[in-house]
């Protein structure tokens, strides 16, 4: 018996080459650093000097696995707490527990499209291919868009 297309499992996350910061200026952006806000190296220096906001990242007091955010306009800014210190790796189950933590943030507040790097694969150095599994894993069941920016 033939499947019913509508059954097959959407695919939410694309892949885009390019500049993560030339996403669409409604899309939500989301990047991971750890407990201390450090965001000393990487991507998250560019996050840090866009949209500053340490002291109220800071106040959130999210922890690992927990997710921290800032509003921008109509969109919003997420900060993924993967790891307890700057100089920490984060691992497959922290990344996970924070885009879960992203995820209900974004269905309580209509966030259809999240735009992000290939998180914890550059620094950080998960594998993207475990990584991309996860973020399917998580989104597929929703109709929030992920898209990937890696250059
Ligand atoms: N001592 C420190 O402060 C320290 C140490 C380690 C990592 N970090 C930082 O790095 C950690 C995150 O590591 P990560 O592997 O998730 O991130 P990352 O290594 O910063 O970046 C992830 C990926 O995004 C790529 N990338 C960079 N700029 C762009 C762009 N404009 N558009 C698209 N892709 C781009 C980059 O090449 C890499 O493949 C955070 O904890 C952060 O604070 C800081």
């Amino acid at each position: 018996m033939a499947c019913s297309p509508s059954k097959a499992p959407k695919q939410r996350v694309q892949d885009v080459k390019g500049d993560l910061f030339s996403c669409p200026a409604t899309d939500s952006l989301a990047h991971c650093i750890s407990e201390d806000c450090r965001m000393g190296a990487g991507i998250a220096v560019i996050f840090k000097k866009k949209f500053g906001g340490i002291k109220e990242l800071k106040s959130q007091n999210k922890k690992t696995g927990e997710v921290a955010f800032l509003k921008d306009g109509d969109r919003y800014v997420y900060y993924l707490i993967t790891k307890k210190k700057a100089s920490d790796k984060p691992t497959y189950d922290s990344l996970r527990k924070s885009l879960e933590a992203m995820q209900d943030h974004c269905l309580a507040n209509g966030v259809k499209s999240v735009s992000m790097p290939r998180i914890g694969c550059g620094l950080d150095g998960l594998q993207w291919e475990k990584v991309s599994d996860i973020l399917e894993n998580i989104f597929s069941e929703t109709d929030i868009k992920i898209t990937v920016y890696s250059l």
